[in-house]
């Protein structure tokens, strides 16, 4: 019997753990340490709970404590995990914040996620050891954990004199946010020092539209700002940028993720962010530990190298991995490898991604070329519910392997983004992509279809 000890239970952890149990039960004891007092929280479905289109935050959570416990783990909640001793192969804990314990391990599996990124804003600050990110201003918020979206709610229901709210950062939690606070009928400015949103994900074309959406619903945008300062007695009043300044009741702070990888305390191999530097098989620097979801980094398909990219769809993936390589008698199982892809929905405008855009592909030094095309879903006979998509696909000129792609609509159009994704990892060529079965019915599409077009138009 192997000991298996895994820090940290949210999406990759519950994944890892699960997978361990179902597949090598017999041959594992599994023992799980999570600080925090509650598991696999779908940041996704925070927006969601905000904006009120959900009734209430039940729904998102899929596993805890009973139900590892019931796949026959030992869960530790409430129990940080504070330092490992590498060579005695034991992890230092501290059982329910209070009793210090050491648990010794076969193996190793750090699962610690990610916490929110504070650019250097003054007056912003984290209250010093608060593991659930409090400011010490009050109303400035972070939104990583389901106490940060408990604690906006309640906010904004005790104090209805929060009117206007400021979100800094317009990648894809910002978006989403100043989406469910302009629901609220909040005065909502969304601020990025970048001169669009969205911007790790589209090409400027594809953030244009998500700009005009999000200007048509009375958002303010406030693009190319660097914020400076965050004042306010006691609770925050004022926004300051380099160029303006806005007077807010509340902010939000959502610029991006670190991986939290303290615990490898210069001894594992660490990528250029921090994050675990892992192998396909997850296995990082040191014999014996894993790593995986957002404190790892991924093998990115795209760039044909390692990478950083923080999704809970890649947590639960290399969780899945990390599991079938540490719980079996010498299994080796390797990763197939990521491309990032991703998915918004903002208001009725939905935009899916995977792979480079264009500027990123020529940032990783492709001789990258694109074809775009835009087309109604269906037939023009079809009258109702029949919207404009609009594709860009990116490909490499020398190889013709594709890249990337970008689609967006009102139509839900997001499993033909899937296909990209496969695409990528399979190194499909653009040519090869225009010759691809896709099927046609009327109900669906057209008999020249959007994507065997865009596909047919590549020119270069
Ligand atoms: C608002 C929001 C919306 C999001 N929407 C999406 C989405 O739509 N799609 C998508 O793919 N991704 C989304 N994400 C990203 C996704 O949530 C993360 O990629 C995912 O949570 C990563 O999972 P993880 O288990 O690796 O890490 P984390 O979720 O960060 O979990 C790490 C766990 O480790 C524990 N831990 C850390 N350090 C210690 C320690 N020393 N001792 C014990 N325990 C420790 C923590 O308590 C935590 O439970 C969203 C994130 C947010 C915040
Ligand atoms: N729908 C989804 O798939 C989804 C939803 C939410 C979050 N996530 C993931 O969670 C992670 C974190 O999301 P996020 O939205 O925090 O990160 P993000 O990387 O998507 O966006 C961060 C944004 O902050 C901006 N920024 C950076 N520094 C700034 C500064 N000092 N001032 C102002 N703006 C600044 C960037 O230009 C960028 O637009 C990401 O990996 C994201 O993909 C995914």
């Amino acid at each position: 019997m192997s000991k298996i000890v895994v820090v940290g239970a949210n999406h990759a952890g519950t994944a890892c753990v699960n997978k361990i149990l179902a597949t090598y039960g017999d041959k594992n004891e599994v023992v799980v340490f999570d600080q925090n007092s509650n598991i696999s929280f779908l940041g996704c479905g925070m927006a969601l709970w905000i904006g009120k289109q959900i009734s209430g935050p039940e729904g998102l959570f899929y596993a805890s404590k009973e139900s590892l416990e019931e796949a026959g783990a030992k869960v530790y909640m409430n129990s940080p995990v504070e330092s490992v001793d590498y060579d005695k192969k034991e992890v230092h804990v501290l059982l329910d914040g209070k009793t210090k314990h050491v648990e010794s391990y076969d193996k190793l599996i750090f699962a610690t996620g990610s916490t929110p990124i504070l650019p250097p804003i003054k007056g912003a600050e984290i209250v010093p050891g608060n593991r659930e990110f409090k400011a010490t201003l009050e109303n400035l918020q972070f939104v990583k954990l389901y106490q940060n979206s408990e604690e906006v709610i309640n906010k904004l229901n005790a104090n209805p004199d929060i009117k206007r709210v400021a979100v800094v950062g317009a990648g894809y939690i910002g978006v989403e946010l100043a989406e469910a606070f302009e629901r609220l009928g909040k005065e909502v400015t969304l601020v990025d020092i970048v001169d669009t949103c969205l911007a790790g994900y589209y090409d400027t074309e594809f953030s244009n539209l998500m700009k005009k959406n999000l200007e048509d619903h009375g958002i303010k945008l406030a693009f190319g700002q660097k914020v400076e300062a965050i004042e306010g007695n006691e609770k925050v009043e004022r926004l300051i940028t380099d160029k303006e300044t806005f007077d807010v009741d509340m902010v939000v702070l959502a610029v991006g993720f670190r991986p939290n990888t303290a615990l490898g305390d210069g001894k594992i191999e660490l990528f250029r962010n921090g994050a675990f530097l892992v192998n396909k098989k997850q296995e990082t620097s040191i014999k014996d530990v894993y790593a995986i979801g957002d404190c790892a980094t991924v093998y990115d398909n795209a760039v044909g190298d390692t990478n950083y990219i923080a999704l809970a769809s890649n947590a639960v993936r290399t969780g899945l991995v990390a599991a079938l390589n540490a719980g079996g008698d010498g299994d080796v199982v390797e990763s197939a490898g990521v491309q990032g892809s991703n998915g918004i929905c903002i208001y009725d405008l939905k935009m899916v991604s995977t792979g480079l855009t264009l500027e990123k592909a020529k940032r990783f030094g492709y001789n990258a070329a694109v074809t775009e095309y835009t087309d109604l879903q269906k037939p023009e006979f079809i009258e109702h519910d029949n919207h404009e998509v609009k594709i860009k696909i990116v490909y490499d000129k020398d190889s013709r392997v594709i890249l990337g792609a970008q689609i967006a609509s009102k139509e839900d159009i997001s499993m033909g983004i899937h296909l990209f994704s496969l695409a990528i990892q399979e190194k499909v060529t653009i040519e090869k992509l225009a010759l691809t079965d896709i099927f046609f019915l009327p109900h669906f599409n057209k008999p020249y279809n959007y994507i065997t077009m865009a596909a047919l138009s590549a020119k270069e």
